[in-house]
């Protein structure tokens, strides 16, 4: 291409599609903190990892509806996130940010781009599904995700959801004996959506509540899961799942132990901070985001 598109591309196109939210996160607007622990467990895959090695961690956890909306109407299915800080004793951290979808909208950014693309309605304010339609026939890779799209209920809780972290990550990357992996978060109580009937019996704001009340009525935790890719399987398109027989291991536990309040303010969840020994892919998605959050960020911090 001769004009790829740029981190800056992605904020403006945001903006056209939910409006300028001042002091907003451009994605993701509307969403819910926790804070918690992470319980780690060794493992032979990542030897010495200081993620891995010590006792209990904290946490800070940010759940979110997808889109740009901050009143987004949580009874809608579809896109639900979560970005997860993870603070290590010598004060480096390490940040897990996912979606509860097993496969991206595209194998690059520019391919995604042009997906939203087809979102932005005309002058009476329609969107045009055909335009969709048509984009996910000159660009395949979209269709899983949104194959997804179509039959996601809605989740029941966020502590019900398993998030995706999509990309593929190294550790020890520099090593003859590297691990390249993705990881996903199991929700210990279960995974739970609601059907449409189900979704519309509740509050359009229901997700906090029902946090509050899981976190009262006993523990609120997930499995930090790692699946342990082959030299065959993609480093760069998160377009595509991995084959679903492939070795999975368990990192650590993650418990919460409160919901609400501001302890996410200041955290910008950017997918590319990792703790030591840790590394990042050459998936271009992954790369791309780093540059859109602190945009973002920025904008937020400075109300715009
Ligand atoms: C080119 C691709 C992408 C772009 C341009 C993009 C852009 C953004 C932006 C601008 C934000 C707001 C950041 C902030 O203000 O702090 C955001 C948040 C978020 N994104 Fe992405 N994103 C992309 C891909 C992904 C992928 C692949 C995932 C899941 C694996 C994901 C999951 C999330 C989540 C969970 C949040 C909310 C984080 C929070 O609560 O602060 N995004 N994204």
């Amino acid at each position: 291409a001769t004009n790829p598109v740029q981190a800056v591309d992605f904020i403006n196109l945001f903006e056209k599609l939910s409006g300028k939210q001042p002091g907003i996160r451009k994605a993701h607007a509307r969403g819910l903190c926790a804070t918690g622990t992470f319980t780690p467990e060794q493992n032979a895959h990542f030897p010495g990892a200081a993620l891995l090695s010590g006792g209990e961690l904290p946490v800070v956890m940010r759940f979110s509806v997808g889109g740009g909306n901050p009143e987004a109407d949580e009874r809608a299915p579809g896109a639900r996130g979560m970005g997860m800080q993870i603070t290590l004793p010598e004060g480096s951290r390490h940040i897990f940010t996912g979606n509860n979808f097993p496969v991206f909208a595209g194998k690059d950014p520019q391919t995604f781009f042009g997906l939203l693309q087809t979102f932005v309605p005309d002058e009476q304010g329609q969107r045009d599904p055909q335009k969709t339609i048509q984009y996910a026939e000159q660009n395949p890779s979209v269709k899983a995700n949104l194959a997804w799209q179509q039959s996601a209920g809605t989740a029941a809780s966020y502590a019900n959801t398993e998030f995706f972290g999509l990309h593929t990550f190294f550790y020890n990357k520099d090593d003859a004996e590297q691990t390249k992996f993705r990881w996903h978060l199991l929700p210990d109580l279960g995974v739970k959506t609601l059907s449409e009937d189900e979704a519309q019996a509740m509050e359009a704001d229901f997700l906090a509540d029902t946090m509050k009340q899981q976190l009262d009525a006993g523990e609120v935790s997930y499995s930090l899961m790692a699946t342990i890719g082959k030299p065959e399987d993609t480093n760069i398109d998160p377009s595509v799942q991995w084959p679903d027989n492939r070795e999975q291991v368990k990192l650590g536990t993650v418990r919460l132990s409160s919901s609400g309040g501001e302890h996410c303010t200041p955290v910008n969840f950017d997918p590319n901070v990792l703790s030591a020994g840790f590394s990042p892919s050459d998936d271009p998605v992954l790369k791309m985001r780093s540059a859109a959050y602190a945009i973002s960020f920025g904008k937020r911090l400075s109300g715009q």
